[in-house]
């Protein structure tokens, strides 16, 4: 019936078919049955092929692969890889998530559909402690993440404004190098010295370049650190509404509420030196031939730098802020893994001292200007940076529309993680990549290129959403690292193996702290 009325329709239509015999319009129909089916089931695949979501473990009704996840992400990432390739997916309550783990992938993300990737997928805790996303890190991409950025890298991190604060810098280095003085012969938490030196550092650029100032700020130092730690710790605590945004509103493990009350406690030692800062202005104290830290630039700065808005005081808060979270915990860490590695390994700790010997002297002090010639230290700090990356899932993108990845689609909204650790680890892309070797970075200098177009070297992320500190985390991890080699001999009180466990916290700890014996080495007294 259907068979007589197709070509009942097709003879209407064309009259000349009307002549062929039975035989013949029956292979003429099938044919273009056989054809237009096919024609069809390839479109189909075709569109299914875009459509098709990476491959991925499953999880569990409404949960997803919450319950599932392990502590340590980077490293069931790099097994969930193995199996299902360098990108996979998984559901994490509402939300989709995306892995990816080879340097093509990065590329594509970071490179060829960078603005597309340019979101970040803010977590509550991060949303408040921002001030509600008003800094450069968790903000949204756009034209003002574009201008605070360019605050940040030009008018605050410029090389001339970093020489300036150098004896702000050296000030506390010093501190430390007295400080381990002080303890020679006994165990020396490496993590907690490099912390609170780096802290010390960092707080004393930010608002101790005056004499006035610094003797106020060292109460507000004191306090902040408090604060600060906690802020790093609440950073990093899973919070189930982060996997169900319906559940914000309820803040069931109440970790909004934490965050609103640290953000205020730091809010007010921020606002108190601020207010002094601004009084000193008012009443004319004179700040001629004292430092300019990084509080007094962005107080002289009237502006943003596109659109000629006036810049808050809320904007540099938030900047301020971005400094002290994105800078302290990630250089301090590095500079832990660089020390733990180099303990372990007698012949790079022998190597770091000849240079820093032959480049300094043991009479004088580490100085800033010697650090471009320390060339097997620099060698040092990158292979702890390719080992241990700080950050080693990077800060998660959220692409901005659905877009193709791989062959695969990922959709509007999902977070994204680039598995950096898995990829600086990859035996495909690196020689012997579990061994400590810095060697690696001298022979080869384009492996060591971190500048974000190296994509199997990316400790400090890709594309324009890379780190944008790295000017100054380039000089403190060298720089402390230098100045404790060059004065002290150090043993570690831990077996290799224990001691180069991993933690992940969102940033990549030492899970057991480095306990190291200083002896002193240099004759130069600080
Ligand atoms: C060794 C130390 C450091 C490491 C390993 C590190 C690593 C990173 C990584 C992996 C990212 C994310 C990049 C991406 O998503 O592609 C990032 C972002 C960022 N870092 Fe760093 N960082 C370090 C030090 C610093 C310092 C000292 C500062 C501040 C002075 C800083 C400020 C920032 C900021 C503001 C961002 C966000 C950039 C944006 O979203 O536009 N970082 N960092």
């Amino acid at each position: 019936m259907v068979f007589d009325l197709i070509m009942n329709s097709i003879q209407t239509s064309i009259p000349r078919l009307y002549k062929m015999s039975n035989v013949a319009q029956a292979a003429l129909l099938i044919s273009i049955l056989i054809i237009s089916s096919f024609w069809f089931l390839v479109t189909i695949f075709k569109k299914t092929k875009k459509r098709s979501f990476p491959p991925g473990p499953w999880g569990l009704p409404i949960v997803g692969y919450l319950p599932f996840l392990k502590a340590n992400m980077p490293t069931q990432f790099a097994e969930l890889a193995q199996k299902y390739g360098p990108i996979f997916k998984f559901r994490l309550g509402n939300k989709l998530c995306v892995v990816l783990s080879s340097p093509s992938l990065v590329k594509e993300i970071t490179r060829d559909q960078d603005v597309v990737f340019a979101n970040r997928d803010a977590t509550v805790a991060a949303e408040v402690l921002t001030f509600g996303g008003y800094d450069i890190a968790w903000t949204a991409y756009g034209s003002y993440w574009r201008n605070m950025r360019k605050v940040f890298v030009r008018e605050i991190l410029s090389g001339s404004n970093l020489d300036a604060c150098y004896d702000l810098r050296k000030d506390e280095v010093i501190k430390a190098i007295e400080y381990v003085g002080m303890n020679v012969g006994k165990p020396v938490r490496i993590d907690e010295l490099a912390f609170q030196t780096e802290l010390n550092v960092i707080l004393r650029m930010l608002w101790g370049g005056t004499h006035e100032a610094n003797q106020k700020s060292e109460k507000a130092v004191a306090d902040f650190r408090v604060v600060f730690a906690k802020i790093v710790n609440i950073l990093g605590k899973p919070n189930i509404s982060d996997f169900f945004p319906i559940l914000r509103w309820f803040d069931i493990q109440g970790v909004a509420k934490e965050a609103h009350a640290l953000l205020q406690v730091a809010d007010s030692i921020v606002d108190a030196v601020i207010n002094e800062r601004v009084k000193m202005a008012e009443d004319s104290i004179k700040t001629d031939g004292i430092k300019k830290d990084f509080l007094q630039i962005l107080l002289e700065l009237k502006k943003l730098p596109d659109t000629g808005e006036d810049i808050t005081m809320l904007q540099r808060k938030a900047i301020l802020m971005d400094i002290v979270v994105g800078g302290t915990d990630t250089t301090a860490t590095m500079i832990e893994w660089a020390m733990a590695e180099v303990l372990h390994n007698r012949e790079a700790m022998e190597k770091v001292q000849k240079e820093l010997d032959d480049v300094i002297g043991l009479g004088n002090i580490v100085e800033e200007f010697h650090l471009p010639k320390l060339h097997y230290l620099e060698a040092v700090v990158k292979e702890a940076l390719r080992l241990h990356p700080a950050i080693p899932l990077l800060v998660p993108r959220r692409p901005s529309k659905s877009s193709i990845v791989g062959g695969y689609t990922v959709p509007e909204n999902t977070s994204v993680f680039v598995n950096a650790w898995a990829i600086q680890r990859d035996p495909e892309l690196w020689d012997d990549p579990l061994q400590f070797k810095p060697e690696r970075f001298l022979m080869e200098s384009k492996n060591g290129d971190y500048n974000g177009n190296n994509f199997q070297y990316i400790p400090f992320g890709s594309g324009r959403r890379m780190c944008a500190g790295i000017p100054l985390a380039e000089k403190m991890v060298k720089y402390i690292l230098a100045s404790l080699f060059h004065s002290f001999d150090w043993k570690p009180t831990t077996s290799k193996v224990e001691d180069l466990s991993e933690k992940f916290d969102f940033v990549l700890r030492k899970r057991i702290p480095l306990l190291a014996i200083p002896t002193k080495r240099t004759r130069k007294q600080y």
